[in-house]
């Protein structure tokens, strides 16, 4: 938290910078090519704001961070993730023999040492608040520094990201056009934090996507007391140390709660009745109207994931009047007139 706080100074122009190399590569590819994937280039823009953000360092300098430090992170999160991957083919072999160990950290410790090395020479200021401030050792600090940048910061918006863009660019209802006019006539003339509070049905969309393609969809918790635990219709009986298991894509598609749950409404989260549903959008492991604390595990940066995609789709739409796409490819792109 205190990492985010420090890095707020700079974060909205760093996104924005950063959005203007990538949208240029995008647009670029697209002359050259026809259509552009924007997985890698949406990569690399998550990566550098976050490494100039969280590490306060630039990764150009070094060139093999700059060009590679994406795909550093990239294998060293599969190893982690391979082994609760959902993989629909092959049952039972995959259970027997991809999910049932962990995986040796030696197959990716290379690309590791040179993230770490990297954050231990260009990161030294917020390394030193890790020891003065937090009496962290060195080393400490930078292995929880690169498990918040590359596991939670870069793995979330990874995930987020992709689907919030094919979202968009596979509209075919006019929803683009709505989004147009509220990202060009709100907000001001130059996009911040504050610009976006202006933005309901960006803020909406944003909210939308997060409900029906929860990144990081399962938690688990151990029960720290006896306690009773309530649905709509029955109340059950928790011992103090069970494990419990949340799954949001179930959560968040409750039709007690949730109006047509499978549709993507995107004005759902507007005006008064939609804003009391972000009581129960729960993609942050905790409702979007509370707030992390260090006793309940709710994502630190629950309101920074919020806001930076929504100038994500603001940004889009004052570049833009309209993009093409699918949930791999930008197709078209028709510049602002
Ligand atoms: C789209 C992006 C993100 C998503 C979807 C996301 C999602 C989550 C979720 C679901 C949790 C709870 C995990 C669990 O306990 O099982 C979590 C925790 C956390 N997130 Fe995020 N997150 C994102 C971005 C970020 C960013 C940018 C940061 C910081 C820079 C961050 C920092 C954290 C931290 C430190 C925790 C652990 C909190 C604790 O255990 O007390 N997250 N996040």
């Amino acid at each position: 938290m205190d990492t985010l706080k420090q890095s707020s100074k700079i974060w909205v122009s760093e996104v924005l910078t950063n959005l203007d190399t990538m949208w240029d590569g995008i647009e670029s590819t697209i002359t050259k090519s026809g259509s552009a994937s924007y997985l890698v280039p949406l990569q690399q823009f998550i990566f550098k704001f976050l490494v100039k953000c969280l590490v306060g360092a630039d990764p150009s300098s070094s060139q093999e961070i700059a060009e590679s430090g994406y795909a550093m992170l990239d294998r060293w999160l599969a190893l982690q993730l391979l082994p609760t991957i959902y993989i629909g083919a092959l049952q039972p072999l995959v259970e027997i023999f991809l999910h049932s160990w962990a995986y040796p950290f030696f197959l990716v410790s290379g690309d590791y040492k040179k993230i770490y090395e990297f954050v231990e020479k260009e990161g030294k200021e917020v390394l030193q608040r890790g020891e003065t401030e937090f009496g962290l050792t060195r080393k400490e600090s930078i292995h929880n520094l690169l498990f918040v940048l590359g596991f939670n910061a870069f793995g979330g918006f990874s995930v987020f990201l992709p689907s919030l863009v094919s979202t968009i660019a596979s509209d075919t209802t006019g929803l683009q056009a709505k989004l147009r006019k509220e990202a060009r006539e709100k907000g001001g003339s130059t996009l911040s934090f504050d610009s976006i509070k202006e933005m309901p049905l960006i803020q909406s969309v944003v909210y939308e996507t997060l409900r029906l393609n929860p990144p990081v969809p399962i938690q688990y918790g151990r029960a720290r007391k006896d306690f009773q635990l309530s649905s709509h219709d029955s109340v059950f009986d928790i011992k103090k140390g069970e494990l419990l298991c949340g799954y949001q894509k179930l959560v968040m598609k409750d039709p007690k709660i949730f109006n047509e749950p499978e549709s993507f409404k995107p004005d759902r989260f507007m005006n008064e009745k939609g804003l009391e549903l972000l009581n129960y959008l729960y993609w942050s492991n905790g409702p979007q109207t509370g707030s992390p604390t260090v006793s309940n595990k709710q994502c630190a940066a629950k309101d920074y994931v919020v806001l930076t995609a929504a100038l994500f789709v603001a940004y889009v739409f004052r570049r833009y009047d309209s993009i093409t796409g699918d949930s791999s490819s930008i197709t078209a792109v028709e510049k602002a007139k």
